[in-house]
């Protein structure tokens, strides 16, 4: 017979201790994270955290929505749990400016396997310590200013011609997909150098096949994009990277970050083997470029950024694929959305359109088919501020992704190794404190010579469109000028009508939701 003998009592009181005892050493060791000084933030929900409130403010047309509440909260650098994990968020310009210095050493910009394999591990997004600035070092001089002069600005010009100045009188165009299929030229024609239409038409089919499925959820079903891209997608030739990133990232980058926090390479296990073939079809057709480009230059410098990779830069020749793969990802969501934004404020600031459209006007040539110099472009001040605000009040990027490599210190704050960090760069260029009017669409005000400083964006803290540090965009003077000539182009051939109402979203990536669908009157 046992001594131990339990009554129901006994048994209800043993529970209720143990649920104390549980209560309080929880607490404690809640205590002791704050004791830790990890940035403060609340849980959310079980499982979920914020996540659902976090992608509702992405999804808006004012992304950094749920970030202001919480650091109105919490503070300018703060936590939260977003699919299962908790990140240390940044509306801080200072603190922002300190992780993207420190790219490299207390922080990296990481990426799941899945979207890696897709874009190429030699490529500037996803390369890291030496190799990322040895490719990013060449990324910059392939696109610096001299070459922009000499090598891009006539064909982009061209690029503009075939397509924006051949929109009909009385076209219904839906303006997101023509600028998409722009940027997606541009791309193919300044990056592979190809000038014939028909191989143009064929990349570019392929590239944005491509540029989908980095865009998207790595889903390897009939339908989704990732399945696309890896199946299909360049089995012609190649269809962000990056980024989009573009990235996407990329930007684009909404949905570098959505890959980035989420459960990493679940699906892409299961799908490596697809995912493996198709690469290597895409990989296949870029290097029969290459080696085509290799056998025509024969030492003069080639077309395109790639033949002038394959001139001056002993890289071999997957290492110059996955740079071409990753530069397209990067580049071309982001400069396609940046023209469609542009016309999309300029249509609802029409103060700004005629200022915009006298600028234009007096660059016009007589010439139909004759080309600006580069010293009208340098001309173009008007555009220049309309780019800076189109990129500051519906900026791609809207946040960085970084995940710390070691423990980090920053004034109170601890922040663990591992732990992901992102700058919310959107934030501090909408912020009222910053800027006057943030939410308005006033290119003039970056004619104040106040905002002088703060519109450097290479250095500022408050205004960082293309990032900043060791991953500054390389491909920002282009975009640019890109940007500058379409509103040219368009301008000048065009005037349009918007025929339904539209509106910013950015989930799963910068876009108006409708399209923005308009009416082309051509322009004699
Ligand atoms: C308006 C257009 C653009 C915007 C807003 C933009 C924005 C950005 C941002 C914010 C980053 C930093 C990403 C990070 O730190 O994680 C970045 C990186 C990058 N961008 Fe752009 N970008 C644009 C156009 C382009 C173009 C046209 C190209 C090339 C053709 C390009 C190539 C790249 C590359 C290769 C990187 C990665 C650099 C590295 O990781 O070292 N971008 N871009």
């Amino acid at each position: 017979m046992s001594v131990f003998r339990f009554s129901e009592t006994d048994l209800a009181y043993v529970l209720t201790t143990s649920i104390i005892l549980a209560f309080v050493f929880t607490s404690l060791r809640k205590r002791k994270r704050g004791t830790s000084k990890f940035p403060p933030g609340r849980k959310g929900w079980p499982l979920v955290g914020d996540t659902f409130e976090w992608f509702a403010a992405v999804a808006s047309p004012h992304p950094p929505r749920f970030v202001e509440q919480q650091s109105k909260r919490f503070g300018k650098v703060f936590s939260c749990s977003l699919l299962g994990k908790w990140v240390v968020v940044s509306v801080d310009p200072g603190f922002n400016h300190f992780v993207m210095q420190n790219e490299g050493r207390l922080f990296r910009s990481s990426y799941p396997k899945s979207f890696r394999d897709l874009v190429g591990r030699n490529g500037v997004i996803t390369a890291q310590a030496e190799q990322q600035k040895r490719l990013h070092g060449i990324a910059s001089n392939m696109m610096r200013a001299a070459k922009l002069r000499s090598h891009f600005l006539r064909d982009i010009q061209l690029v503009m011609l075939e397509n924006v100045c051949r929109f009909r009188d009385g076209q219904l165009l839906v303006l997101q997909d023509a600028c998409r299929k722009v940027a997606i030229n541009l791309m193919v024609n300044q990056l592979l150098g190809i000038t014939s239409e028909s191989e143009i038409n064929e990349m570019s089919r392929l590239f944005s096949d491509f540029v989908d499925g980095c865009l998207s959820f790595p889903i390897n079903l009939p339908f989704f994009a990732y399945h696309t891209a890896m199946k299909v997608g360049l089995h012609q030739s190649l269809n962000h990277p990056i980024y989009h990133h573009h990235f996407r990232k990329i930007a684009c980058y909404s949905l570098f970050a959505a890959h980035q926090i989420c459960a990493k390479d679940t699906l892409g296990t299961i799908t490596y083997t697809n995912h493996v073939q198709a690469r290597e079809k895409i990989v296949n057709k870029i290097v029969k470029t290459i080696e085509s480009r290799r056998i025509a230059s024969r030492g003069e410098v080639g077309n395109g950024v790639l033949g002038r990779l394959v001139d001056e830069e002993n890289l071999p020749n997957e290492a110059v694929s996955d740079f071409i793969i990753n530069m397209i990802f990067a580049g071309n969501e982001t400069t396609a959305k940046t023209m469609l934004f542009a016309t999309y404020f300029l249509t609802h600031c029409p103060k700004a359109l005629e200022h915009l459209q006298e600028e234009h006007e007096k660059l016009k040539k007589g010439e139909p088919e004759s080309l600006l110099s580069w010293e009208d472009y340098e001309g173009m001040n008007f555009t220049q501020c309309v780019i800076d605000e189109t990129l500051r009040l519906g900026g791609i990027a809207i946040w960085l992704m970084r995940e710390a490599t070691q423990e980090v210190t920053y004034e109170d704050y601890v922040i663990p190794k591992g732990c992901f960090v992102v700058p919310f760069l959107s934030a501090v260029h909408l912020d009222e404190n910053i800027y006057d009017r943030a939410l308005e669409f006033d290119p003039w005000r970056w004619m104040d010579p106040k905002n002088k400083e703060k519109r450097n964006w290479r250095n500022s803290h408050l205004y960082t469109p293309f990032g900043g540090g060791a991953r500054l965009c390389p491909g920002a003077e282009l975009a640019r000028l890109q940007i500058a000539m379409f509103l040219h182009y368009f301008l000048t051939s065009c005037r349009w009508t918007q025929l339904k109402e539209d509106r910013r979203s950015f989930f799963p990536s910068a876009r108006l939701v409708n399209g923005f669908q308009i009416l082309l009157n051509r322009r004699e």
